[in-house]
């Protein structure tokens, strides 16, 4: 089975996705840390995050083996990302490596912005998670302070609506929920609720396919 996760910037995708992943046993991929760590690249180099075709080329040559989680979680790294991940080019090189993923057999579970639109629209179950800007902003400001990184929450607003606004309004891939992705608002939820609610939508579709497998 394939799990499509999606949402905007610190609505808890990844620890949804995670936990999902550890639960039924499948390979995760957090595709966020991909467009991260061809930000990252770029500026290490020196290098115009704007320039398509040198960011293209840092993504042609990307090493997923080599994702240093931990350098990536910065607060810049998340904007830095969100300027590579507007080229087309830059999305194009890393396409593949996100469908072989998706597609390996057994199944997986990928979160990001476009895994249930672009990456896995045949995906089984779709999920995208969202939550109000401000409850978005708590949670990464607490995260970046449990970093050592201490921006003002104010900033961390900021950065976050201005991402949102970045990657729903690119035209190569934008983040929107697919048509058929159920809607998780994790406002009032925390990461337990999040993650009841999403094991009930995934067991409900899998008793689902079994009973449509059963009776075909
Ligand atoms: N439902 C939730 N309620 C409160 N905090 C959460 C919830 N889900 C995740 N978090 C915390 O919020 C921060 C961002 O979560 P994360 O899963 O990294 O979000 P995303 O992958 O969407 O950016 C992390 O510190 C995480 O522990
Ligand atoms: N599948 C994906 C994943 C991330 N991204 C981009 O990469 C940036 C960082 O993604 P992330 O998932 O690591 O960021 P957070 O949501 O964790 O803050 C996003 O703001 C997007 O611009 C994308 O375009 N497509």
């Amino acid at each position: 089975m394939i799990i499509a996760i999606d949402g905007p910037a610190a609505s808890g995708k990844g620890t949804l996705a995670r936990r999902l992943a550890a639960h039924f046993g499948l390979p995760h991929l957090d595709t966020g840390l991909l467009y991260r760590a061809v930000g990252r690249i770029a500026l290490d180099r020196g290098l115009d995050l704007d320039d398509a075709d040198a960011t293209a080329d840092i993504a042609e040559q990307l090493d997923v083996a080599e994702l240093d989680e931990a350098r990536l979680r910065g607060r810049e790294m998340g904007e830095a990302a969100s300027v590579v991940a507007a080229h087309p080019k830059v999305r194009k090189a890393l396409l593949d490596l996100q469908r072989r993923f998706a597609h390996q057999r057994g199944g997986a579970v990928l979160d990001g912005r476009d895994i249930g639109t672009v990456i896995a629209p045949g995906a089984e179950m779709k999920i995208f998670v969202t939550a109000a800007p401000d409850i978005r902003a708590r949670r990464r400001h607490l995260e970046l302070e449990r970093r050592g990184d201490a921006p003002s929450f104010e900033d961390v607003l900021a950065d976050i609506r201005k991402r949102d606004i970045r990657d729903a309004g690119r035209a190569d891939a934008p983040l929107k929920p697919a048509p058929d992705a159920h809607i998780l608002d994790t406002t009032a939820l925390d990461a337990d609720g999040a993650f009841d609610v999403a094991l009930a939508l995934v067991t409900g579709a899998s008793r689902g396919a079994g009973a449509r497998n059963a009776s075909s």
